[in-house]
């Protein structure tokens, strides 16, 4: 890579990445100054197409579309290792849930900072996001221009007036994020779960959702213990009582999906619904089971690909995430060819962005460009037999040198800016929030 332009992350002009490895083919990529892919063609084919402000050097490197994260609790960056090796509702009541209630918004803040530098070096472009205090998570993600979803994470626990603060709180963050015209943020309906959300609370999310023209983003059937407890509740699976209110659309995210059967995934083929798959917090938190993505491909249910929090993973390198996707399924269903890895960098991309609504996920003409440029220098991604091969099963986010979102910069040669002082300000968040949860304790 050639010397950094000083003002490359600021420049909204025209970028032409020449002689970089796309598809197993050698490409230039022309990118124009709305952020565009609008030529791919054979090296030195589509130079006059633009009139090229930026040009990068892409010989040593092989392009993939941006990765898509679409399960995330993006501020759970300052839980990394505050609470490990638990089951999952004892992590959640003991040491997750105590915490967070002394969250404020300017953890979430430095939190997602954290977040988005994590993910821009690792190749993530987009992820859809969880948590509390959103708007201060959609601040953050702006300033540092990558795409985000935004959904308040709603828990009634059953009770009314708790139900009223968490439709307050939904209300006003779609009002904000959509107040901001902002073409990289978008909102989205949040509730947590069947077992944290009334099925009023879950209608009311989903007619909302519906009325707003936005997706829904939950945890379903995570565990064992969360569909057992479902039909000694309700009479029926997560799946189902979902389903009857309103919940299951083309424009749900549904992350996790470990204990669906194959009658719950025909239902999500019928609906449309995005399934996100979580290997690594699933396995982490010994969920007992895999996600059937036989049975949600077989149904037609778009499976897409996430990293949950820092607090289950703990990590947010979706490259990783791949991996972990592609041997998890073999493992678990006891199948050498499921998931190949072609497939699996196609599930964290175009996977992620049509459950996000977010363009293709390919480096196509017509499609953001939403870039990211690996290092074929490294020793994971040699010798070079098949790309996608190294891409999936040897290299992870340490082989990611340089990121575009919508055209503009995010890392050059892995340049992030303002990186140490994201560092710091989320470390002391981190130990700030500890102290004040211990003081209160
Ligand atoms: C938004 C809330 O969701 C909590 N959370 C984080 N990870 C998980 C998980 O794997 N299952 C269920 N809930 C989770 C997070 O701590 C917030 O409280
Ligand atoms: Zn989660």
């Amino acid at each position: 890579m050639k010397e950094i332009i000083d003002d490359i992350f600021e420049r909204e002009g025209s970028t032409l990445i020449t002689d970089v490895l796309v598809g197993g083919k050698r490409v230039d990529i022309a990118i124009d100054e709305t952020g565009t892919i609008v030529e791919i063609g054979e090296k030195n084919g589509v130079r006059d197409v633009i009139d090229i402000d930026i040009a990068v050097d892409g010989s040593e490197s092989i392009a993939i579309p941006g990765l898509v994260n679409t399960h995330t609790h993006a501020a759970m960056t300052l839980l990394r290792g505050y609470a490990d090796d638990m089951p999952l509702q004892d992590w959640l009541t003991q040491k997750i849930w105590p915490l967070e209630a002394h969250l404020t918004g300017d953890d979430v803040y430095w939190g997602t900072k954290l977040a988005c530098l994590e993910m821009i070096r690792s190749g993530t472009t987009a992820f859809n996001d969880m948590y509390f205090f959103m708007e201060r998570a959609a601040e953050a993600t702006d300033e540092m221009g990558i795409r985000g979803t935004f959904a308040h994470g709603f828990i009634d626990l059953g009770m009314e007036e708790k139900r009223e603060t968490e439709i307050k709180a939904t209300e006003t963050l779609v009002s904000h994020i959509k107040g901001q015209k902002n073409p990289r943020l978008t909102a989205a309906v949040g509730p947590h779960a069947v077992y944290t959300v009334s099925p009023e609370g879950l209608r009311w999310c989903a007619e909302y959702a519906r009325e707003q023209e936005i997706g829904i983003h939950i945890h379903v059937s995570e565990t064992e213990k969360e569909v057992v407890d479902c039909v000694a509740q309700f009479g029926k699976r997560p799946p189902a009582l979902l389903d009857d209110c309103g919940c299951l659309t083309p424009r749900t995210v549904a992350a996790h999906c470990c204990w669906l059967d194959e009658a719950d995934c025909r239902l999500f083929g019928e609906r449309g619904v995005n399934a996100s798959h979580n290997p690594a917090s699933n396995m982490k938190l010994a969920v007992g089971r895999a996600m059937p993505y036989h049975h949600l491909r077989e149904y037609g249910a778009n499976v897409c690909l996430g990293t949950d929090g820092c607090a289950s993973n703990n990590n947010l390198d979706m490259l990783e995430e791949v991996k972990f996707a592609a041997l998890l399924q073999k493992f678990a269903w006891n199948s050498q060819t499921l998931l190949p890895a072609e497939e699996a960098i196609r599930v964290a991309t175009a996977g992620g962005a049509r459950a996000l609504g977010i363009g293709s996920g390919t480096l196509t003409v017509g499609a953001p460009a939403d870039i990211v440029l690996v290092d074929r220098r490294k020793a994971c991604a040699t010798p070079l037999h098949n790309a996608d091969s190294n891409i999936a099963y040897a290299c992870n986010g340490g082989a990611v040198h340089t990121v575009l979102c919508g055209g503009r910069f995010v890392m050059y040669d892995r340049v992030v800016p303002g990186e140490a002082a994201i560092l710091k300000g989320a470390a002391e968040a981190a130990a700030a929030l500890v102290c004040r949860a211990q003081d209160a304790s």
